[in-house]
Parts: structure tokens; C-alpha cells; sequence
């Protein structure tokens, strides 16, 4: 007969395994490459994301594959091509360095633990990261995300890719998320810290402005909390600056199709500037912690246009937080937070413990 300590063939029961913790440093996705096949494909898988267009299934089906993933993906990819890096699309070369920066500096302060980065649309996908993390033995996985203003639009939809995966596995690890982090010290330092170095170095403009993602208005009525987390974020940068509210405005960007987004948009916002006589606007994107085709492309190409040939006269973009040290200090103070509880450094007398010879 078996004894109680072995798993019936006599072999000693599966050891306890020691608890690892994984962190996923989650972002939206960039197409593969900057053609127009790359990004049909990217678009595809995107915009049939129900959390990003809520319309009627097969209508909305219609609009995509009929107009939207004809037209669309070639005037995109030009778009991609004149931002692309050797290395890929910025997006993903910025978020990449970030998990490796965050995972460097964790590693620094004591933390045994990974990071890796995953997308939400195209590479590397939110499951096969996860099944990566897994393999490497994470029983515990903290999910942070490149969006520090909740929307169901973007920070609900990695949740549900992620609870999408655990719906495939039998053994689960124990998961955290971070929803949010619009008003947290940290980020709102990294962010004036940005601001005031580029200021330094290159003066200062007669108005800033903070531009940050749109999303269709109907959202806001049915309860998301993305643009009050906006105009908070906006009022605690502008107040660590110390503008006061006639040097400033907060404006939301990339609107796309017909319906009403949050206003007032971008765009427009510049070119009025520009027609009444500013001399100099400086824009920056708080809601973007990595440049992207919406921020090298739209507003400091685009957006510089409309604004100068509006009449403005000096226009400036002021990069997102990308890899600066306040920022990776912000990130590894969201992450230390999040992970309390779950100790990823020997704890006194707990190493020990899971050393004890069977
Ligand atoms: C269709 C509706 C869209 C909603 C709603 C939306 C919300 C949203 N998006 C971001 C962040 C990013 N969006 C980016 C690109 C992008 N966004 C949409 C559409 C919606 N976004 C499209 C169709 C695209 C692709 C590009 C294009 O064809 O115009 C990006 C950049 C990706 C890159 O590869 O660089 C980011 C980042 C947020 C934060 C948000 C809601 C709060
Ligand atoms: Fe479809
Ligand atoms: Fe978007």
C-alpha cells in the first residue's frame, strides 16, 4: 500500500511549486509591417473587437469588410511607413524597451520576478505570453497596461483577452490587474518632469496642449470613466507646472467615423489657435506613455500642419514618457504596489522554508 507521502507509484508526491510572479506590461498593437496586407490584417482583428466598435454585429460587419478594410489599410501603411523604425513600429520597439527597463530596475531593488510585453492586437498576443510566463514556471501574474486612463474601449478588452486565455488552461495562475493609474504622484511627476526639461531646453510656448485619445461620446453616457480621468490627469499636470487654466487646454484626438467623440477634437482646436494669432503651441499627449502612429504621425505631423498653415507660427511636440528614467521610477512604483502580498523577495525565514530537504 501507498504510503500517504507518495503519489501511488512510489514516487514522492509533486513537490510544492515555489510561487513566481510574471508581470505583463500590456499595450494596443501595431501591424507586423507597414503594408497595406500587415495592416488589413491588424485592422481586422482590431476593429472586430466588440469593446472598440459597439455597433450591431452584422451591420458592422458589413461597414468593415465592405468599405473600411478596403480603403483603410493602404492610406494607414503610408501613414506607418513614415514613422517606422529599423527596429519596427515605435509602439512596439518603446514597449518593449519598457518591460525590459521596468524588469531591470525591479531586478535592482531585489524583485525575483519577469516582465514581459504583450499586444493587444497582432504580436506578440496576450496568450502566448501568458502561455510563455507559464512555461517558465509564474504561478502569480500582474497585469499592468500602457493606459493609464481606464476605458472598456482599451483596458477591458486586455482583460478580456486575458480571462479569454484562462478559459483555455486547467491550471491557473493567480491574477492581478491594474486598471488605472491617471492620478497616481508618480506618473503625473513623470509626465512634468518631461515637460519641464523640454521647456528648459527650448523655451516656453504660449499655450500647451494636452491632447489624449478620443472615444465616441455614447461611452461616456453609458459609464465609462475615460474622460473624467482625462481632465483629472490634465489638472493635476497642469497644477504641478503651475499653468494657469488661460495657458492651457486638454483636447482628444484620432476620431473615427461619424458619430459625436469627445470634444473638443485636436485638430480643429490647433488650426483655431493658429487663426487667432498664437504664436506658439507646444503638444504633448499625457494618455500615450509611448510614441505611436497617433502621436509622431498625427500630431506632430498632421497637427503641426493644420496649426501652421492656420496662421501659428511656431509649432512643438513634446515626446510622450517613451523611456526616461521618471517614468521607468513610476512604472516600478505601480508595479511594487500592485504586487504587495505577493512577495517576490525572500521574506525572513520563508526562504527556508521552501528549501526544507523531503
Ligand atoms: C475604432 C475606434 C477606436 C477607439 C474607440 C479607439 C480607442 C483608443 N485607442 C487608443 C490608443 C491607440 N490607438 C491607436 C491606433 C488606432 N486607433 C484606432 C481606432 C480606435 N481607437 C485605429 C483604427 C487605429 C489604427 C491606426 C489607424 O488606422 O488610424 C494607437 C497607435 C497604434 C500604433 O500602431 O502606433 C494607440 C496607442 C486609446 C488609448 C483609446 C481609448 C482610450
Ligand atoms: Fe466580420
Ligand atoms: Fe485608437
Amino acid at each position: 500500500m501507498p504510503s500517504k507521502t507518495t503519489s501511488g507509484n512510489g514516487e514522492p508526491p509533486p513537490r510544492p511549486a515555489e510561487d513566481r510572479t510574471a508581470i505583463l506590461w500590456c499595450n494596443l498593437g501595431s501591424p507586423d509591417e507597414p503594408t497595406a496586407p500587415a495592416v488589413r490584417r491588424y485592422l481586422s482583428q482590431f476593429l472586430h473587437d466588440h469593446r472598440v466598435v459597439e455597433i450591431p454585429r452584422a451591420l458592422w460587419c458589413l461597414i468593415l469588410h465592405g468599405i473600411i478594410l478596403r480603403v483603410r489599410p493602404a492610406k494607414s501603411a503610408a501613414k506607418y511607413r513614415s514613422i517606422w523604425l529599423p527596429a519596427g513600429s515605435p509602439l512596439k520597439v518603446w514597449t518593449e524597451k519598457q518591460a525590459k527597463l521596468l524588469a531591470g530596475w525591479l531586478g535592482e531593488r531585489g524583485h525575483r520576478l519577469s516582465v514581459r510585453h504583450a499586444m493587444r492586437y497582432a504580436s506578440p498576443s496576450i496568450a502566448s505570453q501568458l502561455d510563455a510566463a507559464q512555461a517558465e514556471g509564474a504561478t502569480r501574474v500582474l497585469v499592468m497596461q500602457a493606459y493609464p486612463q481606464y476605458s472598456a474601449t482599451t483596458t477591458a478588452s486586455v482583460i478580456d483577452a486575458v480571462t479569454a486565455w484562462t478559459r483555455t488552461k486547467r491550471s491557473l495562475p493567480e491574477l492581478r490587474f491594474v486598471n488605472q493609474y491617471h492620478d497616481d504622484p508618480r506618473y503625473i511627476d513623470a509626465l512634468a518632469q518631461g515637460v519641464e526639461a523640454y521647456w528648459k531646453q527650448n523655451g516656453r510656448p504660449d499655450q500647451l496642449v494636452m491632447s489624449f485619445h478620443g472615444i465616441p461620446e455614447r461611452n461616456i453616457r453609458l459609464g465609462d470613466p475615460y474622460q473624467g480621468q482625462c481632465l483629472e490627469t490634465a489638472r493635476l499636470l497642469t497644477a504641478r507646472l503651475g499653468l494657469s487654466p488661460s495657458a492651457y487646454r486638454v483636447t482628444f484626438q484620432s476620431r473615427f467615423g461619424r458619430a459625436k467623440w469627445l470634444e473638443p477634437y485636436t485638430e480643429p482646436t490647433l488650426r483655431e489657435l493658429g487663426a487667432a494669432g498664437t504664436a506658439r503651441v507646444d503638444v504633448m499627449c499625457p494618455g500615450f506613455p509611448a510614441d505611436c502612429l497617433e502621436t509622431l504621425e498625427e500630431i506632430a505631423m498632421e497637427g503641426r500642419e493644420a496649426f501652421l498653415h492656420a496662421g501659428g507660427k511656431e509649432f512643438h511636440y513634446i515626446p510622450c514618457l517613451n523611456d526616461s528614467p521618471a517614468w521607468i521610477t513610476a512604472l516600478t512604483g505601480i508595479a511594487e504596489r500592485h504586487l504587495a502580498g505577493w512577495p517576490t523577495k525572500p521574506l525572513p525565514g520563508e526562504a527556508s522554508a521552501q528549501n526544507v530537504p523531503r
